[in-house]
């Protein structure tokens, strides 16, 4: 097993809400990991916690056996449920937008060579997610099932090693969901990637992940609901789905 994230013993609080509490667990490179629980569980909480957007209240998280730092990088991408994209800029410029901000923070533009290397990265992204012909359309021009094909794009560009989803697929036709579970199970084999992904439908969580999570409070007390956080009450490792680590990426079989 080739441990790339290890929560060791984390908490989340709020001022006096314990959201998480006591979460000890590891993930796998090359894992596809769903995470399942009610409203309020801390779902999006932990997925913060790995983007680095949030650092734990107590314990640590380690990446690599290194601990995780509390700012985002460029080896995790995330895509939420919706708005991910900037509505006045095209699928191209969307795109690249995350290349020239990570190479050219401050101008967030890139010039001559290296804008046309990053244009080059950009439109091969966007033909991998099935955007090959709509480089010039504006997110209004899109539908829903595009619009988070370009989200994925922005967030593979930057070629991370993790990618997190959070509920992505949540607010699309089920006709167009079960094309996006397609997509999203060829990017996770094709780019070695290892997922998180937040998901309230369970067949969902079943269908695609290689580990299904259960986030949920272990204690309750009416009187004071905050006074417990959510911890993992299910850890379901799903069939061998998981394969060969060549070198320190991921290559993926799925049966
Ligand atoms: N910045 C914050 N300050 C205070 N409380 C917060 C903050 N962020 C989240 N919370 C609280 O933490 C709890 C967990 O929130 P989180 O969004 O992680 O849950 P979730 O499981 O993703 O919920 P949902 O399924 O409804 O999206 C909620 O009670 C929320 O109100």
């Amino acid at each position: 097993m080739n441990t790339l994230l290890s929560f060791k013993d984390v908490w989340v609080e709020y001022g006096d809400r314990i959201v998480i509490e006591k979460l000890t667990l590891d993930i796998e490179a090359g894992s596809f990991v769903s995470i399942v629980g009610p409203s309020g569980a801390g779902k999006s909480s932990f997925l913060r916690l790995i983007l680095g957007q949030e650092a734990p209240t107590q314990g640590e998280i380690l990446m690599d056996g290194t601990p995780l730092r509390a700012e985002c990088g460029p080896d995790r991408g995330i895509v939420f449920q919706r708005y991910s994209v900037f509505p006045h800029l095209s699928a191209l410029r969307n795109t690249m937008l995350g290349m020239e901000c990570e190479k050219s923070p401050i101008a967030t533009r890139l010039f001559g060579a290296r804008r046309r290397a990053a244009r080059e990265e950009a439109v091969e992204m966007l033909k991998a997610v099935g955007l090959g012909d709509s480089l010039d359309l504006y997110p209004a021009q899109m539908s829903g099932g595009m619009q988070q094909r370009l989200a994925i794009a922005q967030a593979l560009v930057k070629r991370p090693r993790i990618l997190l989803l959070d509920e992505p697929f949540g607010a699309l036709d089920p006709g167009i969901r079960a094309d996006m579970h397609t997509l999203i199970r060829r990017l996770w084999s094709d780019y070695g990637l290892t997922i998180v992904m937040v998901t309230h439908d369970i067949r969902e969580a079943f269908s695609l992940g290689t580990r299904v999570l259960a986030l949920d409070k272990r204690r309750h007390d009416p009187h004071a609901p905050h006074r417990f956080g959510a911890t993992a009450v299910y850890d379901l490792p799903l069939k061998d789905r998981i394969v060969h680590i060549p070198d320190e990426r991921v290559s993926i079989t799925i049966d």
